[in-house]
């Protein structure tokens, strides 16, 4: 989901600067912004489970559980679709804001896309922690999602401009992780906030992602733009000045000029989406358009948006349902960790093949 952004690939040669402190901050708001897209992810499946969450917004869905509690058919027992809006609404609103990102973080910098992302993070937490009514929380969820699309655009992006060449491929993987912890930690603050006595759990639980929202808003002000986005806006001495400041070495000639190179050559490109359905790239074409598709239709988010409930649906009670959804995060979490940690060693094809071969494995079982 990249917003267009220019990486120059060092192809072995090897520019100077490494980790200072604008990396690390850069590491930082890129963290909270995987963090956030898996916590919103991870979150309402185990608040929707929560008995005074249904109570407050939907009666109808917790008086059909309580009546079909003796029952052995668990079929359905969450079939509202209002209640499957406020989850799903994430999405619907990450792809809708996405179309906007892409254009923002290309015209205005990568910075100004990361901070509406996180302004968009943290107003949808605070609307939905203090939700009142169901509009409240459809609202501030889509919020969430407009920070998903704005993040989901910029940070990779930024991360890989900001980066020292050889430390790039390993903070893009970052994110990747950052998702899964989100995943995870959504879970694990479910299980604590479903016990609370006063019934407010929900509210924590939602309101909750406000606190890496605040350090995405704040990290971003504090970030600087990318040489690679001040060069493609035509600020050439600017774009130097800054790849100076974040290497923290006046030596950047060699890397200012594939910049240089890289920016040129992308504005020759006269009719970007005509090229790229030209025959010759059918095959990068496929890959960077069916690879996600088939990514995301392998239903892994049925699982991150809906474990409690599906876990309850299948019989469980209220808590193994919740340390259900933990155990799921966690296994996403260290199959994400195995697989940054093998992928050099093996390749990313035949870790992509593995991972296909286990994908179809546990559809068919899953249809058994
Ligand atoms: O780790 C699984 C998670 O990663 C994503 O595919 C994003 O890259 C999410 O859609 C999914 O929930």
């Amino acid at each position: 989901m990249a917003g267009g952004g220019i990486v120059v690939q060092s192809g072995g040669r090897h520019y100077e600067g490494g980790v200072n402190a604008f990396v690390i901050i850069t590491c930082l708001v890129a963290a909270m912004g995987g963090l956030l897209f898996g916590y919103d992810l991870g979150i309402t499946g185990g608040v929707t489970s929560m008995e005074p969450f249904l109570i407050k917004f939907f009666p109808k869905v917790h008086q059909q559980m309580k009546d079909d509690a003796g029952s052995s058919n668990q079929y359905c027992k969450f079939d509202s679709e209002l209640l499957t809006l406020f989850t799903s609404s994430l999405y619907i609103a990450a792809l809708v804001a996405s179309f906007f990102a892409s254009v923002t973080t290309r015209v205005f910098g990568r910075k100004m896309s990361m901070f509406f992302g996180g302004l968009f993070f943290l107003v949808g937490a605070l609307l939905n922690g203090f939700a009142m009514n169901i509009e409240m929380l459809i609202i501030g969820r889509l919020l969430l999602g407009f920070g998903v699309g704005y993040a989901n655009q910029s940070v990779p992006v930024y991360l890989s401009e900001m980066a020292p060449a050889k430390i790039r491929g390993a903070l893009n993987m970052g994110f990747q992780m950052a998702i899964t912890i989100g995943i995870l930690v959504a879970s694990l603050v479910n299980v604590a906030m479903a016990k609370l006595p006063s019934g407010n759990g929900w509210r924590y639980s939602l309101g909750l992602g406000a606190v890496p929202a605040v350090l995405m808003v704040v990290g971003s002000l504090l970030l600087p733009d990318t040489p690679n986005s001040i060069l493609e806006r035509g600020y050439n001495e600017k774009a130097r000045a800054m790849l100076q400041k974040i290497r923290g070495t006046k030596n950047v000639e060699e890397e200012f000029q594939d910049l240089i190179d890289a920016v040129e050559t992308a504005k020759k490109v006269e009719h970007p989406w005509k090229n790229i359905t030209q025959p010759k790239y059918r095959p990068q074409l496929v890959m960077s358009t069916l690879i996600p598709f088939f990514q995301q239709l392998t239903g892994i988010n049925v699982i991150m948006f809906y474990a409690p409930v599906l876990y309850i649906t299948l019989g469980f009670g209220d808590e193994a349902s919740l340390l259900g959804a933990v155990i799921s995060g966690g296994v996403n979490v260290v199959a994400t960790l195995v697989s940054i940690l093998t992928v050099d060693k093996f390749g990313r094809r035949i870790l992509f093949l593995e991972v296909a071969h286990k994908c179809l494995f546990a559809r068919l079982l899953w249809e058994l």
